[in-house]
């Protein structure tokens, strides 16, 4: 359940009306169902159910401190990238103890702060790193959990910025030297205690095939280290896609048909049927890593049309939200469904929904049909809960939108809205 849906010709994120929050509080504002949320979690945990699981969820998709909190309530963990992403989790509840932390480029630092908040485990990326960790945590006199990420070589048929298991990508060890290292870390490591393996392939990912062969191809090498180090648990990643093009609960079910070309979706059900039996034969536990699924269909971008101006080749629809708010339609051609809060009479056009910033690839939309809003109309840009905000900038002083988190008929204003001075905040002039 996606929980956003009109009712009486107006777009409702559950029980709340878009129109009226976007009239309170200003455009651009981004607006998050914590049902959906809720929902997506509680089925993910439930198709799991037959493993000894934890979800991590991965934080670097919405980080805001009300997500994390939702999240922390249900029991989730978390995977973090950043000693920034623990410190969120930790103020918003969340448990360090069930954090992972992901990343090719981890600094001392970092890797102090979270020896220092007791996290679950360090996933390694390369053996220089694992040989940093020892040295940081001999120095502290303490012992760092790690497991190391392997790096499969399975395509994840997604989009090139968003693939991470190839040979070229940066992430990960080759598959064929994880035993040598692993028995690195036992001879020659004595600061850091083996805990697991993990993968994580890519992004949005719309088949489970690519799951499929990651995890039998991985499982035999678990099964290996499991045996000779006991390790505890066996990370398979996130990276199940979601559905942008059926945002919501109803009202464009036939686009779907019309739009053939891309594959359906993976449902959670097709994703758990097809590795939990792959899976539970190994007898450990098993992490998984959801950022987008968790999030990405719980959250839109409230806009405002402010101008409209028809050039000789095109219609362009200026509205008040640019890149710096959503930067995924120009960085990996993302799609989102663009639908007006108050729905319009009149034939849909084809336009271009760009935004104020100077640049070319500042659209939230290209050649697409839509309602014929007008300046003053507000329009959303649904399933942008995932890598939305999280993504956005102050590039042309722009300062940040508001978060708000919908709970049934309550409207939770979860991040205000940057002033100018928070933008300016700690710049000098000399
Ligand atoms: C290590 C790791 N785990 C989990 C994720 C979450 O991916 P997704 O949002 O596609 O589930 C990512 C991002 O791709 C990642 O790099
Ligand atoms: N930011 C990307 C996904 C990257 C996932 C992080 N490893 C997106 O919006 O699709």
């Amino acid at each position: 359940m996606h929980r956003f849906h009109y009712n009486q010709g107006q777009l409702f994120c559950e029980n709340v009306s878009l129109q009226s929050l976007a009239e309170k509080h200003g455009t651009p504002l981004y607006v998050y169902s914590k049902g959906t949320i809720t929902d997506h979690f509680t089925r993910l945990d439930a198709a799991l159910g037959e493993l000894d699981h934890l979800i991590c969820y991965a934080v670097k998709a919405n980080s805001n401190l009300s997500v994390l909190s939702t999240i922390a309530k249900l029991g989730g963990g978390f995977d973090i990238v950043s000693a920034g992403e623990l410190y969120r989790v930790i103020k918003a509840g969340g448990d360090a103890s069930k954090c992972t932390f992901a990343g090719v480029g981890k600094t001392r630092d970092e890797i102090e702060y979270a020896l220092s908040q007791g996290i679950y485990c360090f996933n390694a990326e390369s053996e220089a790193e694992l040989e940093f960790i020892n040295e940081v945590a001999g120095k502290l006199g303490k012992k760092a959990p790690v497991a190391v990420r392997v790096n499969p070589n399975v395509d994840a048929k997604t989009h090139a910025k968003i693939t991470t298991g190839k040979s070229e990508n940066k992430f990960g060890i080759d598959f064929d030297r994880i035993g040598a290292v692993y028995a690195r870390i036992a001879n020659e490591m004595p600061n850091l205690i083996i805990k697991g393996l993990q993968m994580h392939i890519g992004s949005q990912l719309t088949s489970v095939d690519p799951f499929v062969e990651a995890v039998k191809k991985v499982s035999p090498l678990v099964a290996e280290m499991k045996e000779k180090y006991n390790l505890q648990f066996f990370s398979i990643g996130g990276g199940i896609g979601i559905n942008y093009r059926q945002s919501l609960d109803s009202g464009d079910a036939g686009w779907w048909e019309k739009n053939s070309a891309e594959q359906h979706p993976l449902t959670i059900q097709k994703y758990a049927d097809s590795v939990v039996p792959l899976l539970k034969p190994l007898g450990i536990r098993i992490l998984c890593e959801p950022g987008r699924f968790m999030v990405g269909n719980a959250g839109a971008l409230l806009t405002q049309v402010l101008f409209e101006k028809r050039g000789g080749a095109k219609i362009f629809k200026i509205v008040d939200a640019g890149m710096n708010d959503l930067i995924r339609p120009t960085l990996y051609e993302g799609w989102h469904q663009i639908v007006p809060l108050k729905q319009v009479e009149g034939e849909v056009e084809k336009v271009d929904i760009v935004g104020p910033i100077c640049e070319t690839g500042d659209y939230l939309a290209q050649d697409r049909e839509v309602a014929p809003v007008k300046a003053g109309d507000y329009i959303a840009a649904m399933s942008a809960g995932a890598y939305g905000f999280s993504m956005a900038s102050n590039y042309n002083t722009r300062p940040m939108p508001a978060e708000i988190l919908v709970d049934d008929s309550q409207a939770h204003v979860v991040r205000d809205r940057q002033t100018l001075d928070d933008v300016l905040k700690g710049e000098h002039v000399v």
